[in-house]
């Protein structure tokens, strides 16, 4: 039988746990999850018949602050995904020090088979389920997968019908309208150039001699695919759901953003300026863009996709992971085996949260911030960061993955033994 996700996901845990000295009761309570709870969403759907949906919220951990994480609507999603999620969101709030624990949830669902009308039941749905579970000093909401700013907006708005208030805070990654952040749309997309871009250098990479490759086109892989052909950096390869396109002198990255969001598709797209033709030939798989031989490798999409099966045929030289889990424990060992240096994705993609943590602030203060003033504190805060992973990871001569979660697990630990063991709760029940 295949591990779970969850169990190759904590296996993480264990092995950085090496490099870092925290207490034992704070190591138990960061291997289980606070809270899950899976519910049923009834939807009347557009034909009059009624459909029911599983969705789910887990909160992993809320030591250090409200839990915090996206929502998801996959047809993969289930509990052991969004309990993995949930827990890759902890070590991620805890390494950029943000003031929040980790959370995440789903639906199971294709929502490219729904109208507008049924997402937006959907949605609402899903939040009528979780609201008791949910609230701006519980739980806060934000995008992932196949959610976007409306479908955060619609649930911004039922929340605040159920509570009989207006409350921004429990969603974040709304609408500019509702209470939305600026640069939330980009950031993760942003952080991770900012990650990339003060890494590289370190490695004697220049933007002109660094070819790049990106698997997921969605809203962090097309947004870093973009800066990084801005900054001169050789995007040569890309790809969503249906496969990708190559080619070895680069792509015009802005152009095809733009037939992107026209069309469904980028398979086989090439676009220059604002011509684009259908080129068969530089059509390639989304295995076969794993295995190109590049410098960078950004997985931008799901989890699992570098594995056991597939490791040994990565000819990248650096992976960044823009997905949450793209590269499995047992990847993990045959990647560095190959001397093939992974920046692991707590530390690539924590722009998203970083900003939705802006837009938290922001709601709460009802102060707005300008553009610049949340790309400069996000760059701050992404490059100060990844500078720390490097230097620990470099010190200790571990890897990055290593070193980002032993900073991480030290921040956890530290608050888990703040608050101590709460054991006079349970002595109080007993007596
Ligand atoms: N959004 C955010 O703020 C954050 C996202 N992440 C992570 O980044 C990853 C991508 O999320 P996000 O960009 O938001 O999602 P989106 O829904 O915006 O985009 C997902 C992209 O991935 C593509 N895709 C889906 N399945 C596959 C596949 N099997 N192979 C290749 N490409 C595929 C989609 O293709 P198609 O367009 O054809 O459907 C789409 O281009 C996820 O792992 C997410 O958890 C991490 C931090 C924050
Ligand atoms: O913006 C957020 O709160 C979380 C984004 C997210 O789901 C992630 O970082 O994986």
């Amino acid at each position: 039988m295949s591990k779970s996700l969850f169990t190759d996901a904590s296996s993480r845990l264990e092995r950085a746990l090496k490099y870092v000295s925290i207490s034992d009761d704070a190591i138990e309570r960061l291997k289980y999850p606070k809270a899950s709870l899976s519910v049923s969403i009834p939807v009347r759907m557009d034909n009059g018949t009624l459909r029911i949906f599983q969705g789910y919220r887990v909160r992993y951990d809320d030591t250090r602050g409200p839990g915090k994480g996206g929502v998801r609507y996959h047809p993969n999603v289930s509990i052991d995904e969004v309990q993995s999620l949930a827990f890759w969101m902890t070590f991620k709030c805890a390494l950029l020090d943000l003031p929040f624990g980790g959370a995440k949830g789903g639906i199971t669902l294709n929502p490219k088979e729904l109208s507008k009308a049924e997402l937006e039941r959907l949605s609402r749905g899903y939040i009528e389920g979780i609201a008791d579970f949910i609230g701006p000093d519980i739980d806060i909401l934000a995008p992932d997968v196949y959610t976007n700013e409306m479908i955060m907006g619609w649930m911004m708005d039922q929340y605040s019908i159920i509570q009989r208030k207006i409350s921004p805070a429990v969603v974040t990654g709304k609408p500019l309208t509702m209470g939305g952040s600026r640069g939330r749309d980009t950031a993760t997309g942003t952080g991770a150039f900012h990650v990339i871009n003060s890494l590289l250098p370190k490695l004697d990479k220049k933007p002109a001699n660094t070819t790049v490759a990106v698997q997921g086109f969605g809203n962090a892989g097309a947004v870093v695919a973009d800066l990084l052909a801005k900054a001169g950096y050789q995007v040569v390869a890309v790809s969503d759901s249906q496969g990708g396109i190559y080619r070895e002198k680069g792509l015009d990255i802005a152009s095809i953003r733009e037939y992107k969001q026209e069309h469904r598709g980028i398979t086989a797209i090439y676009c220059e300026g604002t011509v684009c033709n259908i080129v068969e030939h530089e059509a390639i798989s989304n295995e076969e863009l794993l295995a190109l031989d590049v410098d960078v490798l950004i997985p931008a999409a799901l989890e699992n996709q570098i594995t056991a099966e597939n490791a040994d045929r990565v000819r990248a030289k650096y992976i960044f992971e823009v997905a949450n889990g793209p590269t499995t424990s047992e990847a993990d060992r045959i990647l560095d085996s190959k001397g093939i240096l992974v920046f692991p994705d707590i530390l690539v993609n924590a722009g998203g949260v970083t900003v939705s943590y802006f837009e938290w602030v922001q709601n709460r203060s009802g102060l707005y911030w300008r553009l610049n003033e949340i790309n400069e504190r996000l760059k701050e805060r992404m490059v100060t960061e990844a500078e720390k992973v490097w230097s620990f990871a470099q010190e200790f001569d571990i890897s990055l993955r290593n070193a980002a979660y032993a900073q991480a697990i030290a921040r956890l630990g530290e608050a888990l033994d703040a608050k101590g063991t709460r054991d006079y709760y349970q002595n109080k029940t007993r007596a």
